[in-house]
């Protein structure tokens, strides 16, 4: 497929990083910025610089916010049976269509894990969209990790409050449970090693196991010993619970704002 990116900054730049590996695909990138680009990625910074119906799929790589403004100049260089990919949080299939028109348009939300090809990505397809051409675009989206199809815009909007923006929570965590290893005397070197090794292995561990989550945490807890005396802190009011609903529920409300 001849592919263009709107916009390659660090989402879009993660993903073409992975997709730039196999050479099926040829790839442009069109973004004011001219960013460090994979070998035998094409740079435009403007749309006059593109022919007309050039492209099979055209990502949708900008802010939410922006769209509106730089996809109207855009929607020529795309092949009359080609597809438009949008991995702006929130925004609609409806905005999208009322700029491109009645065309196939797939909503993709992938994060930020698909810079080492461990991403995750929900994929909604509209109905202007035929098998083939959903089946490309998932095969393509599943080369930056795994590609989860999903069959309502609203489930793209709730998958971008867990996977999507989930990086985000997780870098958090992992830096005030870091914090939190410096502060009872580890320098930051080994502090990183032995939160970072205690995570992986742990999901690791949930992935293998058939037991269910509350079960495995039992089995690691004696009574009266020190899990317990640390998960006793961690959980207690259940502020934890309520603190990640709160967290999940503020960012699928967004994703609604920014339809
Ligand atoms: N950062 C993340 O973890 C995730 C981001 N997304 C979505 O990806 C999209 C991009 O987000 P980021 O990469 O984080 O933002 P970013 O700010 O890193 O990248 C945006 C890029 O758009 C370019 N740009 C600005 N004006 C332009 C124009 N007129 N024409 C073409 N390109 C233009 C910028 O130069 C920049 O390279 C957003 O819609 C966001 O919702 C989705 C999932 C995860
Ligand atoms: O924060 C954002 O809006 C984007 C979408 C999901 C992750 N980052």
């Amino acid at each position: 497929m001849n592919i263009l990116l709107i916009g390659c900054g660090k989402m879009g730049g993660a993903m073409l990083r992975q997709w730039a590996k196999d050479a099926e695909n040829s790839f442009t990138v069109a973004d004011p910025v001219k960013h460090d680009l994979p070998a035998g990625v094409r740079h435009v910074s403007k749309p006059t610089s593109l022919s007309e119906a050039e492209f099979d799929v055209i990502l949708i790589a900008i802010k939410p916010q922006m769209i509106a403004d730089v996809l109207p100049d855009y929607v020529f260089a795309l092949k009359p049976d080609g597809c438009f990919v949008s991995i702006a949080a929130g925004c609609s299939v409806a905005t999208i269509s009322g700029i491109v028109g009645d065309r196939a348009i797939v909503r993709v939300m992938p994060n930020m894990a698909a810079m080492v090809g461990l991403g995750v990505s929900g994929l909604y397809a509209n109905d202007a969209c035929t098998e083939q051409q959903q089946s490309d675009v998932t095969a393509w989206i599943g080369q930056t990790g795994t590609c989860v199809p999903v069959d309502s815009e609203d489930r793209i909007d709730r998958l971008t409050a867990i996977s999507g923006s989930g990086p985000g929570y997780v870098f958090e965590i992992l830096r005030s449970y870091v914090a939190a290893a410096m502060d009872i005397g580890f320098d930051e070197a080994t502090a990183r090693a032995l939160v970072f090794d205690t995570i992986t292995g742990t999901v690791e561990t949930a992935r293998q196991s058939d037991e269910t989550l509350e079960d495995l945490r039992k089995s690691v807890t004696s009574k009266n010993g020190t899990t317990q005396a640390g998960l006793e802190q961690l959980m207690r009011d259940g502020q934890l619970d309520a603190l990640l609903h709160d967290t999940v529920h503020a960012a699928y409300a967004r994703a609604a704002e920014l339809k």
